[in-house]
């Protein structure tokens, strides 16, 4: 099978191609496994147009061995989706070898072993593919976005869009920190319809008490969730139960995996506060601690979404609604 070597010599801490001359192809050599080309992005974008010039130079299956985040990944998928130049039938096969900032996909595929090095746990899809490993099938989404007032995100997007300005500054996943900082009392007004599983024909929900999904309270009939803002935090993920290392935001996606296809959606809301009364840029400070404390606890091996309001609105181990509310949906209408 042909092998793209694509990496991207800006991501993370700049780093990618060293890793690549000194561990990666010279192990893809000594494996007998010569790559067909080897591209070094020279911008955004590049990786996707390079992958489309391979699959178009070679007309069967393919290997891409990508040195990169999320981002450059991303980049990849969209690209070939939004192509007709490519055969439906065809395989891609991807070989992550994190470089990224968050490497969010890799973090979640792989756990590092106690003691593990460094290297070794970095070349660890590497070794899964030299030894023709079974590959893991991933879920895509397709996301069309509509907005009337064209202003605004969530808060997950504004981190990641904000985080981007301070790449130069603070290269490594502190900048996520400083960036959820910066937008940590907005309130975004949106309303979300959360659409029934297709395998089940239901929308769950995360119960703390049984530790796992179950079907959302009257929507057993099979009809469409609404969910209505204001939303202090809204993410929504498919295959990755992490979004660095150790920000394991929707520990579900591992420990109750998906059967088919579908999303997980992770939101606060505010109003779910038994002290919430009105809405008040005080109310959103003082509530902004409690997203804090909240979010913070993910990176304690994602207990966050076990945490509820006791009746002072306290978060720590009360009896009443959960601060972090976790949907197991579709967003898409089927058939
Ligand atoms: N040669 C290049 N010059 C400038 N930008 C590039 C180049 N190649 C790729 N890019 C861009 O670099 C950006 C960052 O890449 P990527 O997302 O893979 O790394 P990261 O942001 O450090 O990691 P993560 O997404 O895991 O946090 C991408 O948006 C990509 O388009």
């Amino acid at each position: 099978m042909p092998i793209l070597v694509v990496y991207n010599p800006v991501c993370g801490d700049c780093t990618a191609e060293h890793f690549f001359n000194t561990h990666v192809i010279p192990r893809l050599h000594t494996a007998n496994r010569i790559p067909t080309e080897i591209i070094r992005t020279r911008a955004s974008g590049d990786a996707g147009i390079e992958t489309l010039r391979f699959l178009n130079r070679h007309k069967k299956d393919v290997t891409v061995v990508l040195g990169s985040g999320d981002g450059t990944l991303h980049e990849i998928v969209n690209h070939l989706a939004f192509t007709t130049d490519v055969e439906d039938d065809r395989a891609i096969h991807f070989v992550l070898v994190p470089c990224g900032t968050a490497n969010a996909l890799y973090a979640s595929l792989f756990r590092p072993a106690p003691l593990e090095e460094t290297v070794a746990y970095r070349l660890r899809s590497l070794e899964a593919f030299l030894s023709a490993s079974t590959p893991r099938l991933l879920t895509l989404s397709l996301t069309f976005t509509s907005d009337p007032l064209g202003s605004h995100r969530a808060l997950h997007a504004a981190i990641l869009k904000d985080s981007e300005k301070l790449r130069k500054e603070i290269p490594g996943i502190e900048r996520f920190k400083v960036a959820a900082q910066q937008n940590i009392t907005k309130w975004y007004a949106s309303h979300v319809k959360l659409l029934p599983i297709p395998s089940s024909g239901v929308v769950l929900t995360y119960d703390p008490e049984k530790g796992d999904f179950v079907p959302f309270g009257s929507d057993e009939n099979g009809s469409a969730l609404d969910v209505h803002g204001p939303f202090a935090y809204f993410l929504s993920t498919m295959n990755v139960d992490r979004l660095e290392p150790e920000f394991r935001i929707n520990p579900m996606v591992s420990k109750s995996p998906p059967t088919g296809a579908s999303m997980d959606v992770i939101m606060v809301r505010p109003q779910r506060d038994p002290t919430f009364t009105v809405d008040t840029p005080k109310a959103r400070e003082k509530f902004a601690e409690k997203t804090v404390a909240v979010l913070t606890t993910a990176y304690q091996d994602g207990i966050h979404i076990n945490l509820r309001y006791s009746l002072n609105g306290d978060i720590s181990g009360g009896g009443g609604n959960t601060v972090v509310e976790c949907f197991r949906a579709t967003d898409a209408p089927q058939g």
